[in-house]
C-alpha cells in the first residue's frame, strides 16, 4: 500500500484497475483529461453503522458508499461485506462498475458499497441490524434514480429485502426500484439469483465456440462456491460443459468425469465450505486440501469466481487451461494477464464475463419503475440475449486488434461510450 496524496491509502487492486484505464485511454486514442476525469470518484460517502450486539454492546462498523461516475445515468453496483475490504479497494470496484455498465450499454453509472465486517460471525439479527443501518446511512445519497445498490460479497436477496424495506420506511411509501436483486416475493425476479453465474456461463459458451466450435465436453474449474461460483457451475454444466473442479476456501472438489452439478438446485441453503463437502460426501468428489490447487489443473476453462488478485505473477505459471474466465472483479494481475497473453491463453474479462448480474439488476429495475412483471423465462431469454450480443461486440473489437488483450478491448468499448457522452453533455 502507498499514499495517493488523496483522500485514500491505495491498493494494488485500484493501482492495477486505474493502470487497465490509462492503457485504455491510450490504446483507444483519447485524451488524457479523460483519464484524469475518471481517475477518481465523483463522491464518496464513509460511514459508522452502530448495532447492538447480542451481547449487549454497541459496536460500530465502518461503511463506504463509493460514487464513481454518472455520466451514463444514475449509480450501479454492489454492496460487499468483507472484513478486509478497504475504501481504495471499494474505488477500484466502483470504477469497474462504470465500464461494466457501459460495455453493457445500460444506462448506469458506476458505484460500489462496502461494510468492514465478517457477516458470517454476526448472528441474524446482528446482520439485520447492520444491514437496515446501513441503508439508513446511506439514504441521503441513494434513491430508484440517483444510485441503486445490490449484493456483491457476503451479501444477498435477503440483505436487500431488509434495506429496500428500511429505505420504504424512512420515505413513508414502498420504493421498490431502490434496491436490486430483492427475493422474488418482494419485487424481485427468480432469474436474479443466479444471474450472473448464467452470464458468465452464457460467455464461456460464446467462447467456447470461437475457441473450439462448441463447449460441448470441455473440461471446467471453478474458484468459489458463492453466488457467482456455484450457479456458474450450474449453468455450464446445463450448458454442455464437463466441470470436473469447484473450490472454495476449504479445498477442491475434484471428479475427473464431472460433478453432478444438480446437487447445487437441489441444495439451494448451500454455498461455500458446506457445499464442497456436500460433493465430496455425495457425490463422491476427491477432496484436495489446498484450496490454491484449482490453479494448476489440467482444464480447458479456469473460472475465478471468488475474489480479487488470485491469478498473480506468483503462481500464473502453474495455469494449464486454454482459457480464464473472469467471474470474479479483478482476479487476474496485469502482471498475470502479460504471462498469460505471451503463451497464448485467452482471458475474457470481468467487466464482459460477470456483467449477468448487473444487466439482470437493470431488468429488474425496470420491471420495479413500471410496477411489471416478466416471467422467469422471459427474463433469461432478455439476460442471454443481451449477453451474447456484448460477447459478439468485444470479439469483434478484439479480432481486429490482436496485438490487444480481450480486456484491451472491452475496456476500450465501454471507454469510447463515456467519453462519447461526456463530450455531448460537455463535461471535457
Ligand atoms: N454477486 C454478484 O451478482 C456479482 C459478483 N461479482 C463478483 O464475483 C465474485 C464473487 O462474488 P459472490 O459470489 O457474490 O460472493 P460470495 O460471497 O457469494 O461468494 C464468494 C465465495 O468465494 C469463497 N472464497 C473466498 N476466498 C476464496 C479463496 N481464496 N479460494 C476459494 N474460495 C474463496 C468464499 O468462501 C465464498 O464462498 C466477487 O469478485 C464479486 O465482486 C461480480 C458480478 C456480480
Ligand atoms: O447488480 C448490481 O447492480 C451489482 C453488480 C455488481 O456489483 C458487480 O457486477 O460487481
Amino acid at each position: 500500500m502507498s499514499h495517493t496524496g488523496g483522500a485514500y491509502i491505495t491498493t494494488a487492486f485500484l493501482e492495477n484497475t486505474l493502470y487497465m484505464i490509462k492503457r485504455g485511454v491510450e490504446l483507444g486514442g483519447l485524451p488524457v483529461e479523460f483519464y484524469e476525469a475518471l481517475s477518481k470518484p465523483k463522491r464518496i460517502l464513509i460511514v459508522n453503522i452502530p448495532v447492538k450486539m447480542d451481547n449487549g454492546k454497541i459496536q460500530y462498523f465502518e461503511g463506504y458508499r463509493v460514487q464513481h461516475c454518472d455520466v451514463l445515468g444514475p449509480f450501479k453496483g454492489g454492496v460487499r461485506f468483507h472484513p478486509e475490504v478497504t475504501l481504495a479497494d471499494d474505488v477500484a470496484l466502483a470504477v469497474l462498475m462504470t465500464l461494466k455498465n457501459s460495455l453493457a450499454g445500460l444506462p448506469y453509472g458506476g458505484a460500489k458499497g462496502a461494510v468492514r465486517v465478517d457477516p458470517k460471525k454476526l448472528s441474524q439479527r446482528e446482520l439485520e441490524e447492520l444491514s437496515r443501518g446501513y441503508a439508513r446511512a446511506i439514504a441521503p445519497l441513494i434513491g430508484d434514480v440517483v444510485d441503486i445498490p445490490a449484493p456483491d460479497v457476503g451479501t444477498n436477496a435477503q440483505i436487500m429485502a431488509w434495506m429496500v424495506d428500511e429505505y420504504s420506511k424512512l420515505k413513508g411509501y414502498n420504493v421498490p426500484g431502490v434496491f436490486t436483486s430483492k427475493p422474488p416475493e418482494l419485487w424481485g425476479n427468480p432469474v436474479r439469483e443466479y444471474a450472473t453465474g448464467f452470464g458468465v456461463a452464457v460467455v464461456t459458451r460464446e467462447m467456447a465456440k470461437k475457441q473450439w466450435g462448441q463447449l460441448e465436453g470441455k473440461m471446467v474449474a471453478i474458484q468459489g462456491l458463492g453466488n457467482v461460483g456455484r450457479w456458474t457451475a450450474y449453468w455450464v454444466a446445463k450448458l454442455g460443459a464437463k466441470v470436473v473442479a469447484v473450490s472454495d476456501i476449504n479445498g477442491v472438489a475434484y471428479k475427473k468425469d464431472g460433478l453432478n452439478t444438480d446437487i447445487i438446485a437441489e441444495n439451494r441453503g448451500l454455498s461455500g465450505p458446506s457445499l464442497l463437502e456436500t460433493f465430496v460426501a455425495k457425490d463422491g468428489a476427491e477432496h484436495i486440501r489446498n484450496p490454491d490447487a484449482i490453479f494448476s489443473l489440467e482444464v480447458d476453462v479456469l473460472i475465478p469466481a471468488a475474489i480479487e488478485n488470485v491469478i498473480r505473477g506468483d503462481n500464473v505459471g502453474g495455469v494449464r487451461a486454454r482459457v480464464v474466465v473472469e467471474g470474479a472483479n479483478g482476479p487476474t494481475t496485469p502482471e498475470a494477464e502479460r504471462v498469460l497473453y505471451q503463451r497464448g491463453v485467452l482471458v475474457v474479462p470481468d467487466i464482459l464475463a460477470n456483467a449477468g448480474g448487473v444487466v439482470m439488476s437493470y431488468l429488474e429495475w425496470v420491471e420495479n419503475l413500471q410496477w411489471y412483471i416478466w416471467d422467469e423465462e422471459e427474463t433469461r431469454r432478455r439476460l442471454e440475449s443481451i449477453m451474447t450480443t456484448n460477447f459478439n461486440r468485444v470479439y469483434q473489437r478484439w479480432e481486429r486488434e490482436k496485438q490487444w488483450t480481450m480486456r484491451d478491448a472491452a475496456i476500450v468499448t465501454a471507454l469510447e461510450r463515456i467519453y462519447k457522452t461526456m463530450k455531448t453533455r460537455g463535461w471535457i
